[in-house]
């Protein structure tokens, strides 16, 4: 595949991205490390003595080493020096004991986050450039390695606490609880409301992450061409909507949001700059839309709603696809899809669904969810938990989608993240 795109295949000590990288649909891609992950590391699993795997599980420090390198913009500092820089003299720039830094340097390096070039001496890899100031890929970085972390090690007494274990609430959960002391109250979306510089990278983020989770394949796997008219509900400030309308330049696009993102749309010349064309066409138009209480616009043919049910709990996920069916009217049959459908361990209820609704599942002896090939899954669910919020598996979508009034009619498995294709019911 990457031999396909230019003729090179990346080395683990490859400087540059690859343009496959960064390409919008990498459903084959993605498809083949989904494989590769999940055989390596059931096989690893299987022959390895449990204790050794047990140990793995747990001894892990990479994000706290990751958050250093992105604390101290290792990776701006290491670009200025191609053929590497010695620890001594990074310490200097960033004021850390080299003794102690090239420790951190070296567990990245082994990771394949920097290489070691000669003794103490590290220069920059593929891996480590998602990492630079400019790479909105290490804002994901950021919030993992910050309040997520610190969230992670409330789980615990989240669920044995008598006043939070049958507690679902956005406001009061591991995450929010974790970070209290830093003045965040509300949900996870108010204290992104409060803090302009970190909702701002958050949005700029999210349009690489559809790539990095292959949702933006949706735009060349899904057959848009019989459609002119998307509602984008909760938008942001168009991961999705912009590219579609690049590539689809029959479709009207109705972006909604709250009105900050709205306006960063707007302002930060992400559209003017990307695709002036759709602005100077009227092609899109944004709109301020609070989605537990208002319905978007009637009679369109697509609701697209991507990354939204899964950032709330039940009784508020509800309301959402509510509202939308309200919107679609009686004798209309749009297709409102979502993301992420966590899969079944179970080999049976995987087969069900599979010739059910087309979900993928993996030949044995791999586990039929293609086990760690789809790992980062249920970390997002651990992720959700958080806010109190969940990834939902397929049974999840379809008592959502009853009470919704909406029938489920296909998935679409983009490798990673999927489409749920409804209709009216
Ligand atoms: C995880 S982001 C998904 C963004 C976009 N759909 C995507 O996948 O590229 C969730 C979005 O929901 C928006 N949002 C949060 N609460 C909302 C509300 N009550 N009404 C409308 N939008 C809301 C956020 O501003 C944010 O843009």
């Amino acid at each position: 595949l990457y031999e396909q795109v230019d003729g090179t295949v990346p080395s683990i000590d490859s400087t540059e991205f690859h343009p496959l990288d960064e390409a919008l649909d990498q459903v084959e891609l993605k498809a083949a490390i989904r494989t590769l992950e999940g055989t390596c590391t059931q096989l690893c699993t299987t022959l390895a003595p449990p204790g050794h795997t047990a140990i793995n599980l747990v001894q892990v420090y990479d994000y706290s080493c990751v958050r250093l390198a992105v604390r101290e913009n290792i990776i701006n500092i290491l670009m200025d020096y191609p053929k590497g820089l010695h620890v001594n003299e990074l310490s200097k720039e960033i004021n850390v004991e080299p003794k102690k830094l090239s420790r951190i340097m070296r567990l990245l390096a082994t990771r394949g986050c920097y290489s070691e070039v000669a003794k103490d001496v590290f220069a920059s890899t593929r891996l480590s450039l998602v990492l630079h100031s400019e790479n909105p890929v290490r804002h994901m970085v950021n919030l993992h390695a910050e309040p997520a972390s610190k969230g992670g090690a409330l789980i615990y007494e989240n669920l044995k606490e008598p006043q939070t274990a049958y507690f679902y609430h956005p406001d009061h959960c591991p995450v929010m609880d974790a970070n209290n002391k830093e003045g965040i109250t509300g949900a996870f979306f108010d204290w992104m409301r409060q803090r302009d510089s970190t909702r701002e990278s958050y949005h700029r983020l999210i349009q690489r992450l559809s790539i990095i989770m292959g949702s933006s394949a949706v735009l060349t796997q899904f057959p848009i061409d019989k459609y002119s008219t998307v509602v984008d509900v909760g938008g942001g400030i168009g991961a999705f909507s912009l590219p579609f309308a690049k590539m689809h330049k029959h479709v009207k696009i109705t972006v909604y949001d709250l009105p900050k993102p709205l306006t960063q749309a707007r302002m930060t010349q992400v559209w003017a700059r990307d695709c002036p064309e759709a602005v100077q066409e009227n092609r899109v138009e944004f709109s301020e839309l609070y989605f537990f209480t208002q319905a978007p616009v009637p009679g369109q043919d697509i609701y697209y709603l991507r990354n939204i049910i899964h950032d709330w709990p039940d009784e508020e996920s509800l309301v959402i696809p509510q509202n939308v069916r309200k919107a679609m009217g009686i004798n209309s049959r749009p297709p409102p899809p979502y993301d992420y459908v966590v899969r079944q361990l179970n080999r049976e209820q995987a087969a069900l669904e599979a010739s059910k609704f087309g979900a993928t599942m993996a030949p044995e002896p791999m586990l039929p969810n293609f086990g760690v090939g789809n790992m980062r899954m249920y970390q997002q669910d651990v992720s959700m938990f958080m806010h109190n919020a969940r990834e939902r598996m397929l049974p999840e979508f379809l008592e959502l989608s009853d009470a919704a009034g909406l029938k489920l009619e296909k998935i679409w498995d983009l490798s990673e993240a999927c489409v749920l294709e409804y209709i009216a019911a």
